[in-house]
């Protein structure tokens, strides 16, 4: 069942599993544990339902990102970041049943192989390395048609793709630029080569960007996981509208298995107590203030707002990654998508026709369908004090295409003229930042400090992603389409310039990790060990973004699933469940 109160749970039932937060991992623990009927699941939603006022914001894909800064978003805001000139940024984050993945981009892109090694290694969990998920791979996604049954042959590997709820797949409609980017490849195979899937664990070279849609809508962890597991079963609860706001220990020192609930800062405080396990699945930013506000975390931060230490994990909070998006833009011949877009009668058309049958522009994604991953070259004076990436096959730049004009904050779209656009993204950035409390109540926002650019090797590489855009961009292949650039990228000449034009303009990419960072088991560091069970805890396990130990050389979402499900299949291997 749904519930919108705390006081509609019964007091009377018992749960086996409380998990704080429906959002991406959440939905996953929530429909796999809630499998076994033995058990009882409740789950614990702060945010709202994802299928009332203004549900079309999460399930139309044309309008992806358009459900950030409505309320479906918590609307945090960053501190001011050195790195960006003083700015502070809108940091947004999922606040309704699907969590982020009912707000984000949409993109599913695994990663390279690499990146699941390195939390392997990290771990000390072999577990947790790219040939040992393969099973949890494809009991995640399944690639589907886009709405217009284009043919996808030679743009993406059926071969590495699953069976589970969750649906991807590539673009309905092919723009000018998207062929442009894929001649490329074909023009210079050495240079730029062509992935054929991008999700294959070969995490270099160009290629098509699947995208979690199908059926001409979004597929959210809610929509895959949590509805047909709530549609079907009567042992699983969501209880929506309400914050965990503390973790009780119920018995000795560091046993966390009741949590206090309560739907405002002045209202009735309720608890709920598991008899197996608490798993937390809150996100980078709710997870570590839901852990401090519970006394789990670096004792002199929590004394400094009133909270007294019940377990010292010095890491809680602190190691912050995120990265970082700088958008650049060209003027193109032809008509491109900024033409549809500006046009409110074909815009207003196409969300009629997604209304009635799921089908038309707006039934698919339109912005991103082309990227590129690259490494810096091995002689760069960058890489002279440590390789930062997740391996040998990872990316340090990411670059993608859209064909619209694609404004970073602060700048206006021209009115005339047709655009494309392409970003730069550092993938593997070395600046850690940090989550604090500044309140003992869960209802204050934390303090979030990702540090953008403040290590040479970040402004350095984003840097030279910025050149190495440029160079895509002038082989010959795009003679004819390109026109000129933006005057504000025509401007950028020198590295202290293209330095100013990044620090002015990047920003977030909506991809924080690591505030509750894994570990080995004998680590002293770290918040959770390899089966994300708290360190010095017991009952309580961290399931989400947070655990990842740095900034994924992928696209978190698809991360997220899978070690979502590998975590369930731990939970139900520790409880001998079906
Ligand atoms: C605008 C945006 C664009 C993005 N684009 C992409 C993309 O294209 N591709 C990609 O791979 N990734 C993208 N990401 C990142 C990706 O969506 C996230 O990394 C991923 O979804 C995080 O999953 P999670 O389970 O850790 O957290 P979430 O999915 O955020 O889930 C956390 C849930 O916990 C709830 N919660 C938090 N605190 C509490 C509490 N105290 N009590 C109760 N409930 C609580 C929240 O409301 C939320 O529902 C984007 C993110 C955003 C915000």
């Amino acid at each position: 069942s749904i519930f919108t109160a705390p006081e509609q749970v019964s007091a009377f039932k018992k749960y086996d599993f409380i998990i704080v937060g429906a959002g991406t991992a959440g939905s996953v623990i929530a429909a796999r544990l809630s499998e076994d009927p033995s058990v009882n699941v409740l789950v614990i939603e702060a945010g709202v339902a994802d299928n009332g006022t203004d549900s079309e914001l999460i399930y139309i894909p044309l309008l992806a990102g358009e459900g950030v800064g409505t309320l479906f978003d918590w609307n945090y805001t960053t501190t001011a970041q050195s790195g960006f000139n003083g700015r502070a940024l809108d940091f947004p984050r999922g606040f309704v049943m699907g969590g982020s993945s009912a707000i984000n981009s949409m993109i599913y892109s695994r990663g390279p192989s690499d990146e699941y090694d390195r939390l392997a290694n990290l771990s000390g969990d072999s577990g947790w390395s790219w040939d040992n998920l393969e099973g949890y791979r494809l009991m995640n996604e399944k690639h589907s048609s886009p709405w217009n049954n284009r043919s996808n042959v030679g743009e993406y590997d059926p071969s590495v793709h699953g069976y589970g709820p969750l649906l991807t797949g590539l673009t309905p409609t092919v723009f000018e630029t998207d062929n442009r980017v894929i001649a490329n490849t074909a023009a210079y195979p050495e240079q730029y080569p062509f992935t054929l899937d991008l999700n294959s664990g070969n995490g270099l070279g160009f290629g098509w960007l699947e995208t979690s849609v199908g059926n001409g809508s979004r597929s959210t962890s809610a929509s895959a996981y949590l509805h047909p597991a709530l549609n079907s079963r009567s042992n699983l609860d969501v209880l929506l509208h309400t914050q965990a706001t503390r973790l009780v220990s119920t018995s000795g020192k560091v046993t966390f298995r009741e949590v206090q609930v309560a739907q405002s800062a002045t209202a009735t405080i309720y608890s709920f107590k598991a008899t197996k396990e608490v798993i937390l699945c809150a996100g980078s930013v709710g997870t570590p203030q839901l852990l401090m506000l519970s006394g789990i975390g670096p004792t002199e931060q929590l004394k400094s707002v009133g909270i007294t230490s019940v377990l010292n994990l010095a890491d809680v909070g602190n190691n912050m990654q995120d990265q970082s998006i700088l958008a650049l833009q060209w003027e193109v011949n032809g008509t491109s998508l900024s033409s549809f877009l500006s046009d409110a009668t074909a815009l207003n058309e196409s969300l009629e026709q997604w209304a009635i049958n799921k089908t038309g522009p707006a039934a698919g994604n339109m912005m991103v369908n082309t990227i590129g991953f690259l490494r810096l070259p091995s002689n760069s004076t960058l890489l002279v004090a440590g390789d930062p990436a997740a391996g040998p096959n990872s990316a340090h730049i990411q670059l993608s295409f859209l064909e619209t004009f694609y404004p970073n904050p602060g700048q206006v779209s021209p009115t005339t003229g047709s655009w494309m656009s392409a970003t730069v993204v550092v993938q593997s950035p070395t600046s850690r930042g940090s989550l604090n409390l500044t309140s003992s109540s869960a209802f204050v926002h934390p303090t979030i400090n990702p540090a953008y650019y403040t290590t040479a090797f970040d402004i350095g590489a984003a840097i030279e992603g910025v050149k190495m855009l440029r160079d895509f961009l002038a082989t010959p292949v795009w003679d004819g389409y390109i026109i000129a650039p933006y005057s504000a990228v025509a401007a950028l000449q020198t590295d202290a310039e293209i330095e100013t034009y990044i620090r002015t303009f990047a920003n977030t990419l909506d991809h924080p990790t690591s505030t509750a960072k894994i570990s080995k088991i004998t680590d002293s560091f770290g918040v959770v060990g390899p089966e994300l069970l708290v360190k010095g805890a017991t009952g309580l396990r961290i399931v989400d973004a947070s655990i990842l130990p740095a900034a994924v050389a992928g696209f978190p979402q698809a991360e997220v699933y899978i070690i979502a499900e590998r975590a369930a299949a731990l939970i139900k291997s520790t409880w001998s469940l079906s």
